[in-house]
């Protein structure tokens, strides 16, 4: 039997340290880089990364969307961004942010977590606003391919507040129930921004990892996680893309250093 999501999640954290790093091949970080807005644009900005974080970075997160601005062409470099971090050992989460009604959700699911699929990953982001239940699916994919999923729960960006606290309390209750009695980590994960102010739901019952973006670009700090997620602390993946992207060549000093201050700041 395979090792479940949670058991590599866990580990992975434990040999590399906690952090996450974006691949956000944007327009504005291609042309800081000299590198043409294209497919071999893409290319080389993804493969740069990669070789800068692939052994030192427990968990990588392509962005979706850079990729699919270039349609089939985009698509075909981010299959092989994800093969050669599957080469490189790194667990992956692809950020695609998707949520439908159940029968479109499957697809998804069979897009990103069935093992066969060109595209699949270790983990997907997920938007539950079709209600968590419309998720099932996928969750149920994610479980059968030893795969996870992470819910928007109170995400980083200012304009999700209002809708996201009036029903935050039904996604961390969904969460928590998939997630019951699975040991170590269960795979239903949470994204919860690292640069809120205050965090107003109980995390204790989760049972499951958060991946916490928000770092440098959008005003976080390490010290930040201890504030929000004392009490879960070895089950958090901080995530950070622009603050180590700018520069081409410091790329893994930079990864290296967030890396080790939230090591610091989780586990004091
Ligand atoms: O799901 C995400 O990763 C995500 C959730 C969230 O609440 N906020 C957020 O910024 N993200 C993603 O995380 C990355 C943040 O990039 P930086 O702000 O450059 O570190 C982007 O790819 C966002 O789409």
């Amino acid at each position: 039997m395979n090792e479940s999501f949670g058991i590599r999640l866990l580990s992975r954290l434990d040999k590399y340290g906690p952090l996450c790093v974006g691949i956000d091949p944007s327009p504005a970080l291609l042309a800081a880089w000299g590198l043409d807005d294209s497919p071999a644009g893409l290319e080389r900005f993804s493969r740069t990364v990669v070789d800068a974080v692939g052994d030192v970075a427990a968990v990588v997160k392509p962005q979706s969307a850079f990729y699919e601005r270039w349609g089939s062409r985009g698509i075909a470099v981010l299959e092989s961004v994800i093969a050669d971090l599957r080469e490189a050992g790194t667990l992956v989460i692809l950020d695609v942010k998707r949520g439908d009604i159940g029968s479109t959700m499957a697809a998804y699911a069979e897009a990103y977590l069935d093992r066969g699929s060109p595209l699949a990953v270790d983990a997907v982001t997920l938007s539950p606003y079709l209600g968590f239940g419309s998720l099932e699916g996928a969750i149920t994919s994610a479980i059968a391919n030893d795969a996870g999923v992470f819910v928007l729960a109170r995400t980083s960006n200012p304009e999700a507040v209002a809708l996201q606290t009036a029903v935050a309390g039904e996604i961390f209750a969904g969460a928590a129930a998939a997630n019951a009695g699975r040991a170590p980590l269960g795979p239903v994960g949470v994204v919860i921004g690292a640069n809120l102010s205050t965090l107003d739901q109980p995390l204790e019952q989760l049972n499951g990892p958060i991946l916490a973006p928000g770092l440098g670009a959008q005003g976080a700090a390490p010290a930040d996680l201890a504030r929000l997620f004392a009490p879960v602390r070895q089950a958090v993946v901080p995530s950070v893309s622009r603050a180590v992207l700018a520069d081409p060549e410091r790329i893994r000093e930079l990864v290296l250093r967030y890396r080790d201050d939230c090591a610091r700041h989780l586990s004091s």
